[in-house]
């Protein structure tokens, strides 16, 4: 019989912290992002709280763009061999048409990207392929190549365990993936999903995450 995985609880409180410790790192490092982009649903409230944190007093707020990306089990049958694996399904993504004239693409730009958890690791190489790919074939285009465009990641949590895709080589060895905690291989209980918050909050205490 398989055990039940242990749960592990974040309050707000402790949401509010780590996004507010990552934005300090970035601010030190002076890499202040010109845009955020949040993976909905679970990375949105993180990027509203993060850019907060980033926002220097007197400065235009940066701003969010929210991408839908959803997770769906594939149970195709893949040649004759059965496959079981987890798809990524785009259900949003960016749109410009009320930001500034500049916010015509991301090219050259500073670019947050957040979610909530780094889980197998699908979602997230599946937004920087795809945001990597979108901005390389615009600046093709305009003929706009010496433009640097840089990429950061944001989690909250990011699960010790093998992941089933990767990020760019050069984003982990720059510093440019920020997982605020590496955790191990549990049950994570965001507050979001709390059917009681007060509950939630007094077992995120007793384990230290508030
Ligand atoms: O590292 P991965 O294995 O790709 O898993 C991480 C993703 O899974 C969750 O999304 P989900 O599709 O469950 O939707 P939600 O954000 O709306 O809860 C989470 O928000 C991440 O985006």
């Amino acid at each position: 019989m398989s055990e039940t995985p242990a749960k592990f609880y974040i309050s707000y409180n402790n949401i509010h912290k780590l996004c507010q410790q990552t934005a300090k790192t970035i601010l030190d490092r002076n890499e202040k992002p010109d845009v955020i982009i949040g993976i909905s649903g679970g990375g949105l409230i993180p990027a509203r709280i993060i850019r907060t944190f980033l926002k220097k007093k007197g400065e235009k707020n940066i701003p969010i763009q929210a991408i839908g990306l959803s997770l769906y089990e594939d149970l195709g049958l893949d040649g004759k061999v059965e496959t079981i694996g987890k798809e990524v399904i785009r259900t949003q993504w960016l749109d410009f048409g009320a930001l500034d004239k500049h916010f015509d693409s991301l090219i050259g730009k500073k670019i947050l990207i957040v979610d909530e958890v780094d889980d197998t690791r699908t979602t997230l190489h599946y937004a920087v392929s795809e945001l990597e790919k979108e901005v390389a074939e615009q600046q093709k285009r305009l003929n706009r190549q010496n433009e640097k465009t840089t990429f950061t990641v944001f989690v909250l949590h990011n699960k010790d365990k093998p992941k089933n895709a990767a990020l760019p080589i050069e984003m982990i060895e720059s510093g440019h993936y920020m997982a605020a905690c590496t955790v191990p291989d549990q049950w994570l209980c965001y507050p979001w999903d709390a059917d009681d918050i007060d509950e939630h909050t007094r077992l995120a205490k007793l384990q230290g995450h508030d």
